[in-house]
């Protein structure tokens, strides 16, 4: 990564906004912005040849394999990943091995995430002690370690204990701090491996209701409620979760939500092959959910754009689709998708990515620092997007250790030119920069 100095980008359309325009970076900070700038030659230059320029993106659902399954993701090949996916930061969820539900763990993953220095990697507390369901883990001692850890969740489990959520819920206001939601009623999940519909009928496989993500969506938002606090839902999935995420914002229910990019885009028809590559929680769904993710994403009801970067080793995802693990890598495709999904099909244009991908989620998690306005004195973190290239997915070139894309071989609009981190580039042209 190079020193955070100066740095002049040239020939780039702020929000693909406008003429192109230059922009000066000194000691990380936009200093100025117009055609043609000037600057010392030895500052370093990035040639933006008319990209677009956004803010960089933050990525409030990431799975980093660290500590406990090292060969499947690290904080440094998923920071790499990050940068290369025009992420300048990305929340660390707690399902690691220990589990992140003390302050010695998420300590230990924010200050390996800045030793990497690639991305700000912030950890995501656990709700509950190991994951459990039964107890509700330190979070007042996570907030107040160096980690600083803003947003709290058992992911991969739902806190589905009523009274429990409740709890988090009230604990959480008192710290000001998020708690993000997997929203799966497990009673409505035994033994379900895909989307409950004529695909999984047809395959033999126990289906995954609609009912059991949205039964706890309006569960939590009626305990939000009642809390006076807010609650943020995990990759939504169905054409219901959004109309009640509507439903409870029109009661000032303070509610918010992702979507995942393989929720915009597959369906369960990909199932049809038992390819694991395609398992994942929630399950893909079918058209009618994606279309209503993507108009949901469209009009604000839906927040934002996570990943749900989920790295898994080759054994355990190339074995028979009902042991295969569940997961799916995110973050160097997940503009591209978006932009199929999103921008290719007018609903969004790019100060629409800039608020899902980056604007939003910095908000919602309360980072002061990210999602800024690409404007003079603002922190320069930044992506620069070649939105006129496309490019091939090819498994084995991402920098993730793992390989379960369900794009490979896809061919993809848009790509990541550079991405800078407060003044310094983090990665450029494909490459990372250490
Ligand atoms: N999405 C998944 O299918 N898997 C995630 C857990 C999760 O996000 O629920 C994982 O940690 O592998
Ligand atoms: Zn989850
Ligand atoms: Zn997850």
């Amino acid at each position: 990564m190079s020193a955070p100095g100066s740095l002049l980008i040239t020939d780039v359309r702020p929000y693909g906004e406008g003429d192109p325009v230059d922009i000066l970076i000194v000691d990380g900070v936009i200093t100025e912005i117009g055609p043609d700038l000037t600057a010392p030659a030895a500052v370093e230059r990035i040639a933006g040849r008319n990209s677009v320029l956004l803010p960089g993106f933050v990525d409030m659902h990431t799975h980093l394999r660290e500590p406990g399954r090292e060969d499947t993701e690290t904080i440094a090949s998923g920071s790499a990943a990050a940068a290369l996916g025009g992420y300048t930061a990305v929340f660390a969820m707690a399902n690691t091995d220990p589990v992140a539900d003390n302050s010695t763990v998420t300590d230990n993953v924010y200050r390996t995430g800045r030793e990497v220095g690639l991305v700000d990697v912030h950890p995501v507390g656990a709700v509950t002690v190991g994951l459990q369901g039964k107890q509700l883990a330190e979070m007042g001692m996570m907030a107040a370690g160096a980690a600083k850890v803003k947003m709290f969740s058992d992911d991969g489990k739902c806190v589905d204990d009523p009274l429990l959520m409740r709890r988090a819920l009230e604990y959480a206001k008192g710290l000001d701090v998020l708690i993000a939601q997997h929203a799966e009623e497990p009673r409505l999940t035994v033994g379900a491996l895909a989307h409950d519909g004529p695909t999984a009928s047809r395959l033999g496989l126990a289906g995954w209701p609609r009912a059991a993500e949205e039964s706890i969506v309006v569960r939590d938002a009626l305990l939000a409620r009642d809390a006076g606090t807010r609650v943020h839902i995990c990759h939504a999935s169905t054409e219901g979760t959004v109309e009640l995420v509507k439903w409870a914002k029109a009661q000032g229910i303070s509610i918010t939500a992702e979507v995942t990019p393989h929720h915009l885009l597959l369906t369960d028809a990909r199932l049809e092959t038992y390819d694991p590559v395609n398992k994942v929680n929630p399950p893909l769904r079918e058209e009618r959910d994606n279309l209503a993710l993507r108009r949901g994403l469209a009009d604000g009801t839906i927040d934002c754009v996570a990943t749900d970067h989920a790295p898994h080793a080759a054994q355990e995802k190339c074995c028979e689709f009902s042991v295969a693990r569940p997961g799916m890598l995110g973050l160097e495709t997940a503009l591209s998708i978006v932009v199929e999904t999103m921008v290719n099909t007018g609903l969004l244009d790019w100060r629409g990515v800039a608020k899902v991908m980056s604007e939003r989620p910095a908000q919602i998690v309360g980072l002061t620092d990210q999602g800024r306005p690409i404007a003079v004195g603002e922190p320069a973190n930044l992506t620069v997007v070649d939105a006129e290239a496309s490019w091939t997915v090819t498994a084995d070139d991402l920098a993730s250790l793992s390989r379960n894309t369900p794009y490979a071989d896809m061919t993809l609009p848009a790509t990541i030119r550079a991405t800078v981190l407060r003044g310094a580039v983090t990665a450029y042209e494909g490459s990372v920069r250490r």
